[in-house]
């Protein structure tokens, strides 16, 4: 049997906080192995990066879910008893309610709701003298996708709503007052979700069908019961919430067409083009470090014991910048992608696998169709000024954004 190296330290989480994106695939560099085994919340845990490792890890006959994600993810970030923690037929039945939702045609109407709050926005932007797109492009998204999900949202309660969200995404690997702001806010956030499902389910909020509002209130569990309302309220957020986080993938588009300009005229000429600049996007900004889960029964793979119940941790962050999956990955080059055959267990920003039978992100589609309605407008609606400001992106910081969020001044119409 191959033994798995170890990192030496008694508990590595501070070492995790401290290193961030990095700390998995340092450590594969220092040990030469795309596995090892560290201490992380007091727990052994394997930690894995590469292709293979993701086909093994995407594979649910290996592993379960339940159990996987930290306390402290679940109280900010997922919630308690949504979809991320569940297997076998429970997971089958609330996954497909998920996927209902994302018919092409409901991916592109979101992606006009998105398109169109931006183009009403900019008038309001050419008489500001700055605006940082993170939030900014936070509430446009909070407009749209409350619109797209049947949920009603008054002006006044927009900020409310985006900050609250953008404390959930933003507080699960925090410590302090940061992770605090995360839990206070997915308990309003819950409240909120929850009161929406239950006048939905009384006849007093009317709710169009086929909206997620609607099918998340209606849904019935793998044993035909409705979902308690405080899950239906975790499984609508889980529509909202990671809606609104595209926007730090918007500001990352906004930040590589500063560092890359010669792309904004690739982009605009071609739907082509401007896909392979939102994938490489996707791969090569920090977004979420690491996926985990719990090993299903014991197994071996390639000589190494995976013993019944261990954690285990695929490095998303580390596969979509594996030297062997892709050359030179620390340059950004979306023309890699220019004929790329998709392989579902080496872009794995979003998770890995299949979307239906696994925990790969349900809302990928919707991900890419945001990201190119945010290029488009960044390079064909208007114009604007990047002034100078802190742009760097910190990999010990998770999640991560441009330092400043992303000033521009001088906004002006284009079209
Ligand atoms: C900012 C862009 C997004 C990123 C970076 C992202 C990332 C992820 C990741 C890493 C996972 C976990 C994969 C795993 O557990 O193995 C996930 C799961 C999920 N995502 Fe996303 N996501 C994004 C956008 C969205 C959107 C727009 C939606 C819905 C509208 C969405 C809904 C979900 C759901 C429901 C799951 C749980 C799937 C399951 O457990 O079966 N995500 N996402």
């Amino acid at each position: 049997m191959a033994t798995i190296p170890s990192d030496r330290l008694p508990d590595s989480t501070v070492a995790f906080l401290r290193s961030g994106y990095r700390f998995v695939g340092e450590r594969c560099e220092r040990y030469g192995s795309d596995i090892f085994q560290a201490r992380l919340l007091l727990e052994r845990t394997i930690c894995l990066r590469g292709r293979e490792a993701a086909e093994l890890f995407y594979n649910p006959e290996r592993f379960v879910r339940a159990g996987a994600l930290p306390r402290r993810g679940q109280r900010t970030l997922t919630g308690v008893g949504g979809v991320q923690g569940l297997d076998g037929a429970a997971h089958r039945v609330r996954k497909a309610m998920f996927m209902s939702l994302m018919t092409p045609t409901a991916v592109r109407h979101l992606g006009q709701l998105f398109a169109d709050e931006w183009r009403a926005r900019i008038p309001t932007w050419e008489s500001a003298d700055r605006i940082v797109l993170y939030p900014e492009v936070g509430r446009l998204l909070t407009r749209a996708v409350c619109a797209w999900a049947g949920v009603p949202l008054a002006e006044r309660e927009v900020d409310r709503r985006t900050t609250e969200l953008h404390a959930m995404i933003d507080s699960a690997a925090a410590l302090g007052p940061r992770h605090l702001r995360g839990r206070l806010a997915r308990r309003a956030g819950e409240r909120w979700a929850g009161d929406l499902v239950e006048r939905v389910r009384a006849g007093t909020l009317p709710a169009p069908e086929g909206s997620a509002l609607r099918v998340i209130a209606e849904h019935h569990d793998e044993q035909g019961r409705p979902l308690p309302r405080r899950i239906a309220a975790v499984e609508l957020l889980n529509v909202l919430r990671p809606t609104v986080a595209v926007d730090r993938f918007a500001v990352f588009a906004a930040l590589a067409l500063h560092d890359h300009p010669a792309w904004r005229q690739e982009v605009r000429g071609s739907d082509d083009v401007a896909e392979q600049f939102v994938q490489e996007v996707r791969r090569y900004y920090p977004f979420f470090p690491v996926a985990a889960a719990r090993v299903r029964r014991s197994f071996e793979w390639r000589g190494h014991h995976f013993p019944q119940g261990r954690r285990v941790l695929l490095d998303l962050y580390g596969t979509d910048h594996h030297p062997a999956l892709w050359p030179e990955p620390e340059l950004f080059r979306p023309e890699r992608f220019a004929g790329w055959r998709e392989d579902p267990f080496a872009l794995v920003p979003q998770g890995g696998g299949g979307h239906l039978t696994g925990h790969r992100c349900a809302g990928e589609w919707i991900t890419i169709e945001l990201m190119k309605q945010a290029l488009a407008m960044l390079t064909g609606a208007m114009r604007y000024d990047v002034p100078p400001q802190d742009l760097s992106v910190s990999l010990r910081r998770m999640p991560s954004l441009p330092a400043s969020g992303f000033l521009v001044t001088g906004v002006r119409r284009t079209a």
